[in-house]
């Protein structure tokens, strides 16, 4: 990430901003209730990095996912997905910004389960009104493509999260969040599953934050940072 570089297949320099939060604060509840999730937070994700975020329960990942991922509106401060302030947007407006710019992965994938594998990449493009990337090379590149006609049932839980990641994708997000991908997954898929998001990343040019507690995988990450109390900091 020292060098500027761009991106085969989207031709975004890496250096561009995908993801930014300045001075974010969400708070819960008035008066004597109020709980402080997110404590002025600013974080820079760029295009083709990926971020983990550590950090003991209740500390405000999950808050953090929320707000980026247009989910939740912060009580202050400014969120921009590439050159979009959210602030701007009304809730019509940020659906569509969701659909189109964010690709959301969780703990198990969340697949629908009627459907096979190539059929959870091919309704994205519907749902969008956007071609996207071409769901078999991506199947392919995300190591599913002699799954492509399983349903879900019929997967292993690193499987899923394949395809999961894959479904996530496929509609070029420019910023990609990730909750808990190996919370379900045994020490060998979890690795499998990191090194494979930190690949998806780096290719796609996508900016993505992974919250997890899982501290084996933080070596295919590019950066660490830790919430404590709705903060971030560096992780040791
Ligand atoms: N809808 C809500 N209403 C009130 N308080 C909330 C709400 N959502 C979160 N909180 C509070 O905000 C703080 C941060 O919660 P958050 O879920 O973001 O933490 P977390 O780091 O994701 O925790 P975990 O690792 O357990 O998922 C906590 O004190 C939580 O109780």
């Amino acid at each position: 990430m020292n060098h500027p570089t761009t991106d085969t297949r989207s031709d975004t320099p890496r250096t561009a901003t995908g993801l930014s939060l300045r001075d974010v604060v969400l708070t819960f509840g008035d008066g004597d209730q109020t709980v402080t999730a997110l404590d002025h937070v600013d974080l820079d994700v760029a295009r083709g990095e990926i971020v983990a975020i550590v950090g003991p329960s209740g500390a405000g990942k999950s808050s953090l996912l929320a707000v980026a991922g247009a989910l939740t509106v912060p009580t202050s401060g400014t969120v921009r997905v590439g050159e979009t302030d959210l602030s701007g947007l009304n809730r019509r407006r940020l659906a569509a910004l969701r659909r189109e710019q964010i690709g959301f992965v969780f703990q198990s994938g969340n697949l629908l389960p009627a459907l096979t594998a190539r059929d959870q990449l091919r309704l994205v493009p519907r749902i969008t009104g956007r071609p996207g990337r071409d769901p078999d090379a991506l199947l392919d590149a995300v190591g599913m493509s002699h799954r492509a006609d399983k349903r879900p049932g019929r997967l292993s839980g690193g499987e899923r999260q394949r395809v999961g990641i894959a479904r996530a994708l496929v509609g070029e997000p420019a910023v990609l969040l990730v909750d808990e991908p190996t919370a379900a997954l045994d020490r060998a898929r979890s690795q499998e599953i990191v090194a494979l998001l930190a690949r998806e990343t780096h290719e796609a040019g996508v900016a993505t934050i992974m919250v997890t507690h899982d501290h084996d995988v933080l070596g295919h990450c590019d950066r660490v940072l830790e919430m404590v109390d709705g903060a971030l900091h560096p992780h040791d």
